[in-house]
């Protein structure tokens, strides 16, 4: 029986003159719970594009989104944001807070306006401070994550996509611009998150080898289509058929 928590039908978005086409053009997939997908293609095909549709963040003019069977809309949009959380490009920290408060901000969307201006409870703090020791970096809570390594900063990232508790991890390049070390370590945590607690990860990567390694499936898309879906077995082969951008 399918289980499906992502399903995207016929997704397109306006044409964009500069492209000569739309940025997405009638992508049409279905994620399973606990699935483990890469998501792949050359520089400008549409991954991140793709990836933001599924937390709202870009407008459709075609298709339908459905997360958990719930279909998007700007009504049903706060609860599947309290499902999915989203890890974006380049980690998306501010820089001069410290590790425990970045991971808190997380928890800003479950608050209200009012409850804001109190601070965070204790208990919100605990969590926070459980998740960075999860992630081994409890011993850098206080530290401003401007001063923390790149790898380390991604693990923060990581963290304060965690404290909303989501079935969904969505990453957008979670290891670009991070050594080899900083990138075993990233990508053991998304795989850990897979394999202990059952969360269905979709990831944007560009390392054929690592995708193949962690991933269980890959999509591959190619000027704002999905132009293979399947195993990671001779990803190589798949992108020299691939249009150049
Ligand atoms: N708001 C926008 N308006 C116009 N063009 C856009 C907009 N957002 C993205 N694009 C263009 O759409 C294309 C796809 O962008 P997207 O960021 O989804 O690609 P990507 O596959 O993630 O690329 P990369 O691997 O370089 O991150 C790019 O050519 C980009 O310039």
């Amino acid at each position: 029986m399918n289980d499906y928590v992502i399903e995207c039908h016929n997704l397109e978005t306006a044409y964009v003159n500069s492209l000569n086409r739309p940025i997405l053009n009638g992508i049409n997939c279905q994620i399973n719970r606990g699935e483990f997908v890469v998501l792949l293609g050359l520089n400008g095909a549409g991954k991140s594009t793709l990836l933001r549709s599924l937390v709202g963040l870009v407008p459709l003019v075609k298709g339908e989104i459905q997360i958990n069977g719930v279909t998007m809309t700007p009504r049903t949009l706060p609860a599947i944001r309290r499902d999915v959380s989203m890890l974006f490009q380049g980690g998306g920290l501010i820089r001069q807070l410290s590790a425990i408060e970045n991971v808190l901000c997380g928890r800003l969307g479950t608050k209200t306006t009012w409850q804001t201006l109190f601070g965070f409870g204790r208990r919100d703090r605990l969590l926070a401070l459980d998740l960075l020791e999860q992630l081994g970096l409890k011993e850098f809570a206080e530290q401003k994550t401007s001063q923390l390594s790149g790898g380390q900063q991604q693990r923060v990232a990581i963290a304060r996509a965690l404290i909303q508790s989501p079935q969904i991890l969505l990453a957008d390049e979670p290891i670009t611009g991070l050594d080899v070390i900083a990138c075993q370590q990233v990508m053991q945590t998304l795989s850990e998150l897979h394999s202990q607690q059952g969360m269905t990860i979709v990831t944007v990567l560009h390392d054929l080898g690592i995708a193949a390694e962690y991933a269980q499936r890959a999509i591959v898309v190619d000027a704002g289509c999905i132009v293979y879906d399947g195993a990671c077995d001779n990803l190589q082969a798949k992108f020299s058929q691939l249009s150049q951008v």
